[in-house]
């Protein structure tokens, strides 16, 4: 693809730089955007019925989320069991695998962010300069996908030479690979099924979407936090450099949220207050990201979250940031955009936005 050569580009990084600028924004309280003190809870069941009326009303509450707090909660998803899986194997890896093991598959061997990323790798947006984080990393790979793709996954940067995933030795972790295949093939279904619940909601065609997903992006890790070194209860703030993961919103069109039973994620209200996103039984947190955002000329909210884990128990989470094919390149949304609220963005290459914003995150630079 001409348009996502390899290295910045100044209009996408220009994107990249503004969309900077928009989060720092976001964290400086204002009544004018409407607050928010707590996250809804939509129950998915009824989006499976053939009924478009049925549907219809799902994709009515997503658009109430979508354009005041930006995140909500999916339950009756039907990947309860494989979720409970997935957040052992979070554990699994990052107790049982070594040093020695995690090193081999470290993320700077990668040229896209894969493979085990220690806690001082990268931190979000400059806003904090020490995470407790612990992350593994991984990407879309055709074998994954339960729909075999169609063989033209691109990376990031646009290159064709995808499944570049560092994988942890099957002796040291039986099972492992084994396990993240169930969880991403069944996933990436369900994004693809939000994706037309998205539709809906912004009064498209159902299948708006589905020829822009044909080979998706799908980065997703395992994330670890440790214990709070000085645990304190949930209303108490702690000190910046107990920050798990700094004050950021997510890049891409969506993103799905798995997380254990020990808070630690919290979201900012326009007035300044954060929001504990307090697990639910079997529900996944559900928030809207920068380039569903911009896609949407403002209207979904992308809102800016941080991770603090106050307790004195390792907290797990797992999440799914789900992008277009990334050598999609997109205008703002018919539906968006009205003469009171004309397009503010120019078309963008789905890849080349995230990438960018990305590089921004790295310590060190690209
Ligand atoms: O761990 C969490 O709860 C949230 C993680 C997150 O926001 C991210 O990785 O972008
Ligand atoms: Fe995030």
């Amino acid at each position: 693809m001409a348009d996502v050569a390899s290295g910045p580009q100044s209009d996408t990084l220009t994107a990249a730089l503004e969309a900077q600028k928009y989060v720092q924004s976001r964290l400086i309280p204002t009544a004018k955007t409407t607050s928010f003190r707590s996250i809804p809870i939509i129950d998915l069941s009824p989006s499976f019925s053939s009924s478009l009326a049925a549907r219809q009303a799902v994709a009515r509450q997503i658009n109430e989320a979508c354009t005041t707090v930006g995140f909500f909660y999916i339950t009756g998803h039907g990947m309860e069991s494989t979720c409970e899986r997935t957040l052992k194997l979070a554990e699994r890896f990052f107790h049982e695998l070594s040093q020695e093991g995690k090193e081999a598959i470290h993320m700077k061997q990668s040229q896209h962010f894969r493979g085990y990323e220690p806690s001082d790798h990268t931190s979000l947006n400059g806003f904090t300069s020490k995470e407790s984080k612990e992350a593994f990393n991984w990407g879309y790979e055709e074998g994954l996908d339960p729909t075999g793709g169609d063989g033209k996954y691109v990376e990031l940067d646009g290159s064709s030479a995808g499944g570049k995933n560092l994988w942890p030795d099957e002796k040291f972790l039986p099972g492992f690979y084994e396990g993240i295949a169930e969880y991403y093939g069944k996933i990436l279904q369900l994004c693809k099924h939000l994706f037309r619940l998205f539709a809906l909601s912004l009064a498209l065609p159902e299948n708006y979407f589905d020829a822009m997903t044909t080979h998706p992006g799908g980065i997703a890790r395992l994330l670890r936090y440790p214990p709070s070194t000085n645990p304190k209860p949930l209303s108490a703030l702690n000190k910046d450099e107990e920050l798990g993961l700094g004050a950021h919103s997510d890049y891409e069109c969506f993103t799905l949220l798995l997380q254990d039973s020990t808070p630690g994620l919290e979201i900012l209200s326009p007035d300044g207050h954060w929001i504990s996103a307090v697990p639910v039984e079997g529900g996944i947190v559900v928030n809207v990201a920068d380039f569903l955002m911009r896609w949407t000329n403002g209207v979904y909210k992308s809102t800016v979250h941080r991770v603090v884990n106050r307790t004195d128990k390792e907290r797990y989470s797992v999440p799914l940031f789900y992008s277009i094919n990334y050598d999609e390149m997109v205008e703002t949304l018919p539906s968006c955009v009205t003469m009171e609220n004309p397009s503010h963005y120019p078309p963008v290459t789905a890849g080349r936005y995230v990438l960018d914003r990305l590089g921004l995150t790295l310590n060190g630079g690209y």
